[in-house]
């Protein structure tokens, strides 16, 4: 096991004009990574997945709870902990008039690497980035600047790697890239702890995963068991009353949803509703455009344990 937390919890109180505010960002969480595993964190904005990662990563002290991260006690050994660990934050921390190299040089000796020319060569590498390592941070594409990012927190090999949100605001092609990426450190034996509010990223890249919500973990396994847990299927119609249709439909479903302009209708045995559900479209005549038939989703997950979608919940946050 890389990281062992029980019950860890973080209360921010925050003084302003209008007195003083208290949020309980995480509320009880308990995780176990194994080692050479890829575990994700799930959530919507705000959920406390930031929080939760800071903690173990020995930038916030916990209010309580008790963690083992990389064989020390994170309370007791923080220093021996963050030797083990690389830490990659939202915002990535490439600064603009320093190259990548020299970057990456800095942290290869603050991190005291026995030779961190070589190191920093092959992490450039290992990334890509050999080309333009030498160019100044603010030339960096999107993507690129990513890519360093992570360079940064892996150039003193560590044995864990916190990952906050890492793909955040790149396209698809660099996300896919850096995914791969990701999966090649599993590889090489590194264990990862990613936190992310993309459901595609949970289920392509995590080994095991916990989803969080308003600081509390809501369910744990691995992507496939999570959506087994909510069996069943989903018809995803697209339709020309999609509300009235909701109403029609409601009798053969476990759960409706109108979600902008598609109508998701959750089944257990979608095969087997279909025709069904055609015949009262056609009934009611309800002009249908497009029908498609699916597994449940990890959001179906969510749904289903706190009542809304992971979108919903992340836009509204
Ligand atoms: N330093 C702080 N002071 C006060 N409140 C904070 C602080 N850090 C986080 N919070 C609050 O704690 C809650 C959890 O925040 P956190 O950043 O952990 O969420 P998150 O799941 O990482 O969200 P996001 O996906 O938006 O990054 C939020 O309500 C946030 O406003």
């Amino acid at each position: 096991m890389i990281i062992e937390a029980r019950d860890l919890r973080k209360t921010f109180t925050t003084r302003g004009r209008k007195g003083s505010q208290t949020v309980e960002a995480v509320r009880g969480v308990d995780l176990t990574v194994e080692k050479g595993e890829i575990f994700g964190v799930l959530g919507p904005n705000g959920a406390g997945k930031t929080t939760t990662i800071r903690m173990l990563a020995t930038l916030i002290v916990p209010d309580s709870g008790t963690a083992v991260v990389a064989g020390h006690d994170l309370l007791k050994e923080p220093e021996a902990v963050r030797r083990k660990l690389g830490y990659v934050s939202q915002e990535g921390g490439v600064e603009d008039t320093t190259s990548a190299r020299a970057q990456i040089m800095m942290a290869a000796r603050i991190h005291n690497v026995a030779d961190p020319k070589r190191a920093t060569a092959d992490v450039l590498d290992r990334f890509d980035l050999a080309e333009l390592a030498d160019r100044p941070g603010r030339t960096l594409s999107g993507g690129q600047k990513r890519r360093v990012a992570v360079a940064l927190g892996l150039v003193h090999a560590p044995r864990l790697l916190f990952l906050d949100e890492p793909t955040t605001g790149l396209d698809p092609q660099n996300r896919a890239n850096l995914w791969e990426r990701i999966r090649q450190l599993r590889e090489s034996g590194t264990s990862v702890l990613l936190s992310t509010h993309y459901l595609d990223e949970a289920d392509a890249l995590c080994d095991r995963l916990v989803i969080v919500d308003h600081g509390r973990i809501v369910a744990e396994g691995t992507p496939g068991e999570l959506k087994r847990e909510v069996s069943g299927d989903v018809v995803t119609l697209r339709l020309e009353e999609p509300e009235r249709a909701a109403e029609a439909l409601r009798p053969l479903a476990r759960e409706v949803r109108v979600d902008e302009d598609a109508l998701r209708v959750y089944v257990d045995d979608g095969e087997h509703t279909l025709p069904a559900l055609l015949h009262i479209l056609e009934e009611q005549g309800i002009g249908l455009r497009s029908i498609a038939l699916d597994r449940s989703t990890l959001d179906d997950v969510f749904l289903a344990k706190t009542g809304r979608s992971l979108r919903d919940a992340g836009a509204a946050a």
